[in-house]
């Protein structure tokens, strides 16, 4: 049986991140992915220049009708835009038999901001406690704790502050630091770091989404969290490592960089 893996997050036009990013990566791990909408952005490798997000209702129906009927399992969450929309979603989750990585997309790699800063309350006090992992940048972390991290050692803390927001497991990405990409993945009593060679690579739009889709599709297809994670860490990096150029900007990362190999 193919594992069904359901994205909640908004569309990228220019198909780099987000939901275009989230079901390349489900098909290039072999589940079937589905998809609620929640914003649509006019984006491209240069910035977001527009955003409009869904009503409640609309996002509502579309994840019924994805699970009274197909069924999930794994849920991924990305943009979720406003704090109404990150309610409603949190209460869809809880009742919701199966694992969510919750990717707390905060402002896009140009700085554009893809959730309100009135959402930021939302998202810890109810997003953060239904997630089975949650999987915040540095300067997501920042936002939700007030916590910043400039070195390793500092992971640590910061995962701390994430994980007293309560979900069960936290990936703290360590994308935006100098030197190797460490990531820390914690539940508050097992650590296991990741650690890959940094790409000197400019073309990293869509690395979180395509990072948090992979750990989805793996628990989907019933690894546990430390299994799904360090798979979807080796996926991740070779999609930054074969990341191209397009447009003026910052390019996406390969989510078909597996196929192409030898190609
Ligand atoms: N230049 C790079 N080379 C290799 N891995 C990277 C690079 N940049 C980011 N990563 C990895 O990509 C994943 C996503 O991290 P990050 O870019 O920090 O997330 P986000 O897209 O949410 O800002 C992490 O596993 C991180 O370590
Ligand atoms: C719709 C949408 N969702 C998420 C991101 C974050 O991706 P990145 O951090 O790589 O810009 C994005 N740019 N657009």
């Amino acid at each position: 049986m193919i594992p069904n893996v359901l994205t909640v997050a908004g569309s990228d036009s220019g198909g780099g991140a987000g939901i275009q990013a989230d079901l390349k990566t489900m098909l290039a791990l072999g589940v079937h992915g589905m998809s609620v909408v929640t914003a649509v952005t006019a984006q491209n490798s240069l910035g977001v220049q527009g955003a409009w997000e869904l009503s409640v209702e609309a996002v509502r129906a579309q994840y019924r009708s994805v699970v009274d009927d197909i069924g999930v399992q794994a849920v991924k969450t990305g943009m979720l835009a406003s704090a109404e929309l990150v309610e409603a979603v949190a209460e869809l989750l809880a009742e919701t038999d199966a694992p969510a990585v919750v990717d707390p997309v905060g402002v896009s790699k140009h700085g554009d901001s893809l959730l309100a800063a009135s959402a930021l309350d939302s998202v810890r006090m109810k997003l953060l406690p239904v997630a089975t992992v949650a999987t915040p940048n540095l300067d997501e972390v920042a936002q939700l704790t007030g916590v910043r991290v400039e070195s390793e050692e500092q992971l640590r803390r910061a995962a701390a502050a994430v994980l007293a927001y309560g979900p069960r497991w936290v990936l703290i990405k360590g994308g935006h630091l100098p030197g190797d990409a460490v990531d820390l993945l914690t539940d508050g009593t097992e650590e296991h770091w990741l650690r890959a060679p940094r790409h000197d690579n400019r073309h990293t739009h869509g690395t979180g989404c395509t990072l948090a889709s992979a750990i989805a599709s793996q628990l989907a297809k019933g690894r546990s969290v430390p299994e799904a994670v360090t798979a979807a860490k080796e996926y991740v990096t070779g999609a930054v490592a074969a990341g191209f150029a397009l447009g003026e900007g910052i390019g996406p990362v390969d989510h078909g960089w597996e196929f192409r190999t030898g190609s």
